[in-house]
């Protein structure tokens, strides 16, 4: 007989293959969702969409909420109710409708009166509920963090949110494999936050469109898990489905004994199941990589970015490069840049003075981050002009940073320090730059506007964010004396944000009691569509052209739009910035605001459309618009799913045939875009291309089908899954798992009976 082949995978492969709950004849895989974080900007239309239909949330206690976007990061210390907490009235609205959403629907969840709050990124692992091998969401494009711990984690939609909330479950395609190998020793002052900006220069923000990213090489083992996270975080920046990184002990380490996941100490036996099961997570040796780079950690600066896209960096000691330095599209982009971010090419950076400095984000906000970063400036004094913050990651992160003493040498060097939340990063709270000023900013986007209309972010490491404060300027760490020591020192702590059991006990209940209490709903499960989304046969309108690469889903609907509640309505927030000037008037100059263009229904536009954020309100103001098709030579892959969950039909086509129907768009011409027979015509009905949409979703849109109803069909299959792997993977059960995970295995439980039960749940 012959030998059985066994076929090499990669990690990735390996959680996916994991996690299929069925697979139809196309390639599209129902794939199974351990974890699901929700927060209050991507979520109130989702549990809008499960009351409509009456349908409930199939295992809550697989979900964690917080508040974290639009939350003020000033003194919570008289916090007592949101609705008198939060003043301004779109944000506390927002706010209101999560903490109700979060109470029908039976969901674990930490207030702003909770010290586990904070950045949704920062408390998924904080509080282990972020675990080796299991496939998390989040809608928001950062949920890559996660990757940090070997598991697969991604951002989604809000139409995916409630798919998830729904059926525990998301529709998907597999991804190809991208290796990204670093070794070698980073120079003193050189960061995983430099890396991750150089590995992003060196590939471009479309550089990992369609591949998972997995980081590997003595550089990455070194880091520690924060660094790691940093690493991870920004993948969604170049481009990628996700990013991850094996465990290893030090992931094993941090894990251990976090109140929300397996502890050797509470559970031992199940913790040696545990870990021998993440010990199989691991690339196998000869696994197929479709694209691999290699970088050397030497060869990586202090960096810093100069525009408005992640990719557009230079090392610290370099200079503001001249369009002259690229070609095409990329030349007419570093034009645009160089306007929006006042600079003129050629000056060195270290003499870009700055106004703010932000220390803070799901990128770096973490305890190591700040412990840095006061370390640095301790005993010394920012310049007047510099209004600099610092706002922790999480509740607990500015706990421990407080209990360490960080935050006295902060505010005695002249920063502001505040409570937890996503803050400046993206300015959904009062936290903002002013038009024109400019900031040195830990963060992960420096779009148009990202922290403020007008506002111009330079992206920087935690290390060059303190130089900068310092100086009053962008400036290269190594100008900071003694900073080697302060950055050896920074890093010796393994566990940093160590927590207690007792420190569960917020407001005096444990998470479990605090879940119980919460009154749930059973809303009966029914196939009714939640969406009511149109269908899409033959489209015929006038197309736009809108010659830029990398237009991100910020400057197509700016933050301040996503303050609602509801999908409809959004077209007055379309391209705002780009449509209207200072004083609400229409820019005469933008496509859009021009006849025909005014009229649009097709938009013809630059490569890497719709990356960044995951905010579905952009498809959502585009179809207010009346835009039901874009075409392209690449989408980012959120805003690529969030469309077709919308009825907008994304093509994806060669780049020359972009440049084709820009002509033709040019002219001011009508496009028909025939889905029935997938091709392209002008105005007379004369073929200019064929397209290929994937049969599924092809199907679906010609049918305008809802995809939960469709997934509702494999309830069977969804139990079964479950059963298998309660029995696989135990410690996956639920928050209160290391109480349950060894009677689930005796008495072969399947999960529908282990609900969150007070009792059993008492630490
Ligand atoms: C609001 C949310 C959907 C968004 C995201 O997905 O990234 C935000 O976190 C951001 O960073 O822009
Ligand atoms: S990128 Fe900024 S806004 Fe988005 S989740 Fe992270 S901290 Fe929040």
């Amino acid at each position: 007989m012959p030998a059985a082949i066994v076929t090499a995978r990669t990690l990735y492969d390996k959680i996916f293959e994991e996690h299929i709950v069925d697979e139809n004849s196309n390639g599209t895989v129902t794939l199974y969702i351990d974890r699901h974080l929700i927060h209050e900007v991507s979520s109130p239309q989702a549990f809008e969409g499960l009351r409509n239909a009456g349908r409930a949330v199939r295992r809550p206690e697989c979900v964690l909420a917080t508040m974290d976007h639009n939350v003020p990061t000033t003194s919570r210390a008289s916090f007592k109710t949101t609705a008198e907490f939060i003043e301004e009235a779109e944000s506390r609205i927002q706010c209101e409708t999560f903490e109700q959403n979060v109470a029908d629907f039976n969901i674990m969840y930490f207030g702003l009166g909770d010290k586990r709050q904070g950045i949704v990124h920062v408390i998924g692992p904080e509080q282990g509920f972020t675990l080796p091998g299991t496939t998390i969401v989040c809608g928001d494009s950062h949920t890559s963090t996660h990757g940090a711990f070997g598991s697969l984690a991604h951002g989604i939609g809000t139409s995916e949110v409630e798919h998830v909330l729904a059926t525990q479950t998301l529709m998907q395609k597999r991804s190809k494999n991208m290796k990204i190998e670093v070794n070698g020793n980073l120079l003193p002052g050189v960061s995983s936050k430099d890396l991750i900006l150089h590995i992003i220069g060196k590939i471009g923000t479309a550089g990992a469109i369609g591949h998972v990213i997995e980081f590997c090489g003595s550089t990455i083992r070194n880091l520690s898990m924060e660094a790691r996270m940093t690493v991870c975080n920004m993948s969604i920046e170049a481009g990628a489905k996700a990013g991850l990184i094996a465990p290893d002990e030090k992931t094993l380490r941090f894990i251990d004994g976090r109140p929300l996941a397996i502890s050797s100490e509470r559970d031992p036996k199940g913790w040696a199941k545990a870990t021998q099961y993440w010990a199989s997570l691991q690339s196998d040796l000869g696994a197929c990589w479709d694209k691999e780079i290699e970088i050397q950690a030497e060869d990586v600066s202090p960096t810093v970015s100069w525009g408005t896209s992640p990719e557009d960096v230079v090392p610290i000691t370099g200079a503001v490069p001249r369009p002259s330095d690229f070609t095409g599209a990329k030349r007419e982009s570093c034009e645009h840049a160089l306007h929006y971010m006042d600079l003129v090419p050629g000056i060195k950076m270290t003499d870009i003075k700055i106004d703010k400095v932000f220390i803070g984000s799901c990128t770096n906000s973490r305890i190591e981050d700040i412990r840095l970063v006061a370390q640095l400036v301790n005993g010394k004094r920012i310049p007047q002009h510099v209004h600099a913050i610092v706002v922790p990651g999480s509740g607990l992160v500015k706990q421990k940073a407080e209990q360490e003493g960080l935050d006295r040498m902060l505010v005695d060097a002249g920063f502001e320090w505040r409570e937890s939340g996503c803050s400046m990063c993206v300015g959904m709270n009062a936290d903002v730059l002013l038009p024109g000023q400019r900031c040195a900013s830990t963060t992960n986007r420096n779009f148009e506007g990202r922290q403020g209309v007008g506002g111009r972010t330079h992206l920087v490491s935690p290390a060059l964010a303190a130089a900068a404060a310092l100086k009053g300027r962008l400036a290269d760490i190594r100008e900071i004396e003694g900073y080697e020591k302060v950055v050896a020192r920074s890093k010796t702590s393994v566990n940093p944000v160590k927590i207690s059991i007792e420190d569960d006990s917020v407001q005096g209940k444990s998470i479990c009691e605090q879940h119980i209490e919460i009154k749930g709903i059973s809303a009966p499960r029914s196939t009714v569509g939640s969406t009511g989304m149109d269908r899409f046969t033959i489209l015929k309108g006038t197309a736009a052209p809108l010659r830029r690469s990398n237009i991100d889903t910020d400057i197509i609907l700016p933050k301040q739009f996503c303050k609602t509640i509801k999908r409809a309505g959004l077209s007055k927030g379309l391209f705002f910035d780009w449509r209207f000037d200072e004083r609400g008037n229409k820019r005469p100059g933008f496509i859009l605001n021009r006849t025909p263009y005014n009229d649009a229904k097709i938009l013809v536009a630059g490569s890497n459309f719709g990356c960044g954020s995951s905010r579905e309100h952009a498809p959502w103001a585009l179809l207010d618009f009346g835009i039901r098709c874009i075409i392209a030579s690449s989408f980012g892959e959120i805003f690529y799913n969030n469309s077709l969950q919308n009825g907008i039909l994304p093509l994806i086509v060669e780049q020359s045939v972009v440049d084709l129907l820009m002509e033709e768009a040019d002219a001011g011409g009508e496009l028909e875009v025939d889905l029935t027979q997938s091709v392209i015509n002008n105005s007379s009905g004369q073929k200019l291309a064929d397209f290929d949409v994937d049969r599924y979703q092809r199907y679906r849109l010609l049918n305008g089908i809802d995809d939960i109803s469709i997934t509702l069909e494999l309830e069977a299959k969804i139990i079964d899954f479950e059963r298998r792997t309660s029995l696989r993977t135990p410690w996956l059960a639920g928050p209160c798992h290391s109480r349950r995970s060894e009677s689930l295995e005796e008495l072969r439980l399947i999960p529908e009976v282990v609900q969150i039960d007070a009792a059993s749940c008492k630490w």
